[in-house]
């Protein structure tokens, strides 16, 4: 009888490897002496301990290699939120995820870790200290945050002690630090363009941005602590930075780090919501003739104005999990790693 290859406990696959976050996760888990198979719809570096498999995560076929002998997945692709494209976000966040859980069963994989979002209970209002058990948007404000709920309820029903597949969702939320490629460079563009005037709203919500490397940790965590007898099965973790900050401070304090001037002049938030809701619906109308894309959209502005922050005792209690790096440290770190963006540069 041939005898199966029992995955080793240090190999795993990061889907999504090439990314942002996949990127500091598999440097991570270099560190911490794991193997990494890295599978992305594009390669992105190249770094010894790491192969690299390209293809779309919606092809299982493309995906199997990348798992072979591979006990533990760790699921963070997905199209760019700033995408409107609901046809991509449908096919890569549920069908692919579809694929991507079809593809561990079969490749005999234990463990998957999806990186899921906080904003999967996110409506456009306030959420202040948000804990799991808030239920999911009925009304999500975008296509993205729509998949990522369907996505997050398919990897957690797919848990099964049973079989001896276990799965955990960790929800990040506003991950920033050095090789991001949305938050800063969108903020410095706006700065560069003098659209960074303005405070929407009286400028005292507070937000949960958190450091890349602090995400890193609470999946590391997850997938360690992921066994058939351990609570966390099944189960949803908002992972921050627990230092929720006013957005308008946080965004400050970068801009000044990069050499720009801070917002000053405050707008009325309902004033600017239905000026991008506005913009939003002639931007739909007029598409089949000219395209653009405004600065400020709804979700933006929803994102910008309003309180959104999140409790993580959860993940303080089963995973153990407590910040590695402050607020603080993280911002200069980032500010320091992007001397391209800098005022003048
Ligand atoms: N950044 C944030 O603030 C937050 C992110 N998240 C979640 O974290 C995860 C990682 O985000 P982040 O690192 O910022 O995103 P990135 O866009 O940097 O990384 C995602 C990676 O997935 C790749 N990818 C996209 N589609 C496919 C596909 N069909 N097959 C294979 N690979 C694909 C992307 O390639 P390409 O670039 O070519 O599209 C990219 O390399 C995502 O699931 C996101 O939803 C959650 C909360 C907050
Ligand atoms: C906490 C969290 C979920 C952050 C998400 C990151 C992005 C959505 C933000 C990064 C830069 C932000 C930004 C704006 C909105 C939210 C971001 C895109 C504005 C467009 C809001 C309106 C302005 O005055 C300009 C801002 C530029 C930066």
């Amino acid at each position: 009888m041939a005898t199966r290859v029992r995955p080793s406990n240090k190999r795993c696959a990061v889907i999504g490897g090439s990314g942002f976050l996949g990127r500091h996760l598999v440097e991570k888990l270099l560190d911490r002496g794991y193997s990494v198979s890295v599978f992305d719809i594009r390669q992105s570096y190249e770094l010894s301990g790491v192969t690299f498999h390209q293809g779309d995560l919606c092809d299982k076929q493309a995906l199997l290699p990348a798992m072979k002998d591979v006990s533990l997945v760790f699921h963070c692709a997905s199209p760019a939120p700033a995408s409107d494209d609901r046809g991509l976000f449908e096919r890569v966040n549920i069908q692919g995820t579809r694929t991507v859980i079809q593809a561990c069963i079969e490749a005999g994989v234990q463990k998957l870790v999806l990186t899921s979002s906080a904003s999967v209970v996110f409506e456009g209002t306030d959420i202040k200290n948000g804990r799991e058990d808030l239920p999911y948007a009925k009304k999500p404000i975008d296509y993205y945050t729509e998949t990522k709920i369907e996505q997050e309820k398919l990897v957690l029903e797919a848990c099964d002690k049973e079989k001896g597949f276990l799965t955990v969702a960790i929800r990040p939320h506003g991950i920033f630090g050095p090789r991001d490629p949305q938050l800063v460079p969108i903020l410095v563009d706006t700065a560069r363009r003098g659209k960074m005037k303005f405070i929407i709203g009286d400028g005292t919500n507070l937000v949960d941005f958190t450091f890349v490397e602090n995400v890193v940790y609470g999946h590391i965590l997850a997938a360690e602590r992921l066994r058939s007898d351990s609570p966390i099965c099944g189960k949803p973790y908002h992972i921050t930075n627990d230092e929720p900050v006013r957005f308008w401070d946080f965004m400050s304090e970068v801009l000044v780090g990069l050499g720009y001037a801070a917002p000053r002049y405050h707008l009325p938030y309902t004033l600017v919501y239905g000026l991008a809701l506005l913009l939003w619906l002639l931007a739909l109308i007029l598409r089949p003739l000219v395209s653009f894309k405004p600065t400020f959209t709804p979700m933006r502005v929803a994102l910008a104005g309003t309180h959104h922050y999140y409790s993580c005792d959860r993940a303080k209690q089963d995973l153990g999990y407590k910040p590695v790096v402050s607020l603080k440290d993280g911002i200069a770190r980032t500010v320091q790693s992007y001397p391209h963006l800098r005022q003048g540069a």
